[in-house]
Order: C-alpha cells, then sequence, then structure tokens
C-alpha cells in the first residue's frame, strides 16, 4: 500500500512524517524500509502523528533500526509545526502525546508560519530517578567507564529516553564514529544509549556532537542537548541555561529552577511531500 509522507527535519535531524489514524502494526518494519538512505527515502526516524486522547496531538517514533524511542526533542518540535499547519491551526500553546509523557509546546507564528518552537521537554531523571533539590554530585555526575582501554567520564540523564553524556576535549574534531558505538552497546547501559560529547566554551556556549542509539551519528539530538545542559550544570562547568552548537545549527536550552523541567527553543521545518509504494 502506497504511503504520503511529508520530510522534515529539526536542524538536520530528519524525519519522514506521517498521519495515520492509528499506529500500524507493522511500524519497525516500514520505519527500516523507509529511513533506509539508500533504498528508501532516507531519515533519522519515523513519526506518527496520531489522534490523541489526553492531548491535542499524539506522537510515536521509530530508529531506523526499527526500534521505538520514548522521546525525541526535534521530531515535537516538527510535529507541532506539522499539527500547527496541517491539522488544527487554532492554538499556538499546543499538548503533544509522547512516550515520555505529555509535553506543552509553545508555537512563535508569522504570516501562519510557525518559525520557532519551544518545547517544555520535562525533568530530567538520573539514574531512574528524580533528582531531588539537593544534588548527590559526587555519586551522580560525571562517573568513570572504561572502554577498550579508553578512560571516559560520562553523566547519565534520562530525558525519558537515556542519554549519557561525556565531556571531551574538543568535540567538534572528536572521533563520534569510533567511540559512539562502543558507548552505546556499553554493558553499563541495559537499553543501549544516546550518547553526546560535548566541549563547554564558556558558562553558556557548549559544543555538542551525538551518536544515537539506533540511529548513528546524526547532526543534532534536541533531548540530547537538554541532557548536556543538565550534565554541564550539575558539574558545575555551565549554567542552567545555554546555547547547544550542533552540526545542524543552534538549540537554546533553559533548566528552569524552579520546576525542574528543561525548555529547548528550536526550528522545524518542511522539506518535501512524496508518495512511497513500499516494499515488493
Ligand atoms: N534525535 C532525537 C532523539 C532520538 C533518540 C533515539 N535515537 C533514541 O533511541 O532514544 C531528539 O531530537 O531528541
Amino acid at each position: 500500500m502506497t504511503w504520503s509522507f511529508t520530510k522534515m527535519q529539526g536542524l538536520g535531524n530528519d524525519f519522514v512524517v506521517v498521519s495515520r489514524s492509528a499506529l500500524p502494526e507493522d511500524a519497525p518494519e516500514r520505519a527500516r524500509a523507509l529511513c533506509d538512505r539508500h533504498f528508501g527515502v532516507g531519515a533519522d526516524g519515523l513519526v506518527f502523528v496520531l489522534p490523541s486522547e489526553k492531548a491535542d496531538v499524539a506522537m510515536r517514533i521509530f530508529n531506523p533500526d526499527g526500534t521505538e524511542a520514548e522521546q525525541c526533542g526535534n521530531a515535537v518540535r516538527c510535529v507541532a509545526r506539522y499539527f500547527f499547519e496541517r491539522i488544527s491551526g487554532e492554538k499556538r500553546e499546543l499538548t503533544v502525546e509522547t512516550r515520555a509523557g505529555l509535553q506543552r509546546v509553545g508555537l512563535e507564528v508569522s504570516k501562519g508560519r510557525v518559525v520557532a518552537v519551544c518545547v517544555d521537554m520535562g525533568r530530567p531523571i538520573l539514574k531512574g530517578r528524580e533528582i531531588p533539590t539537593a544534588i548527590d554530585r559526587e555519586r551522580v555526575v560525571e562517573e568513570p567507564l572504561e572502554v577498550d582501554g579508553a578512560r571516559f567520564r560520562f553523566t547519565a540523564v534520562s530525558m525519558g529516553n537515556p542519554h549519557a553524556v561525556v565531556r571531551v576535549e574538543d568535540a567538534p574534531s572528536f572521533p563520534v564514529e569510533k567511540w559512539g558505538p562502543r558507548l552505546e552497546t556499553h554493558p553499563l547501559f541495559p537499553r543501549k544509549t544516546n550518547v553526546e560529547f560535548i566541549t563547554v566554551r564558556s558558562p553558556r556556549e557548549i559544543d555538542m556532537r551525538v551518536w544515537e542509539r539506533g540511529v548513528g551519528q546524526t547532526l543534532a539530538c534536541g533531548s540530547g542537548a537538554c541532557a548536556a545542559v543538565v550534565a554541564a550544570a550539575l558539574a558545575g562547568k555551565a549554567e542552567r541555561e545555554a546555547t547547544v552548537h550542533l552540526l545542524g545549527g543552534d538549540l537554546h536550552i533553559r533548566w528552569d529552577e524552579k520546576s525542574d523541567h528543561v525548555f529547548m527553543t528550536g526550528p522545524a521545518e518542511f522539506v518535501f511531500e512524496g508518495k512511497w509504494p513500499g516494499p515488493e
């Protein structure tokens, strides 16, 4: 059966977006086929825009390897824009249901078009428990990890999906392709993990490269940028509000002290419309 889809991207983190009344059973196989950059359309994820009973719209996202991610910051921004411009342009404040919970989204609109999207990404979770007000830094921040003779320090931050944030000397030149997969599949992370390599340039500027679970290196990762600011702030290296420079562009992240929620602001763009005939 032919599928109509919309290609979207947020800072070069690109998605095949399809609107459906229910999640198809073969979503994982479809994700593997559609996301393939040589035999399919090519994308970092297959995103379903679905009706929701609890929110304005629901989103489910599958990685190119067919696994499902609980969360995807860049895709939430794309889904919010898709919903506003294609489904219902009534509200500039939306809620999006994800597997990580309900997310509140604010749209900046100019001439009927969404020019920026701010997402409340919720509370970061360290080691599977919510961060208490007084943080036990020694225990949860920059833990040592050894892999293939190399030593790293990582801070595990969940934004609904797992992240391991690693500070390195120079993120732009770091061999992400070499170490990303080894950390992604390290036995310390039973569900595997997304891995962010960061360099704090100044308390409000962070360079980041990312190796995503089930994907590989991508140009940007919204939940990863949130995790990076949380980890850098916990380590006392950055402020709670910072710009994260990614290969695909910049994200603005603010970890609100009062609510403990992380807010992410960035773009979401349409690329093209297509039809996919499906596998033979
Ligand atoms: N790129 C996404 C995250 C996808 C994470 C996915 N690869 C996982 O398995 O958790 C973002 O902008 O937040």
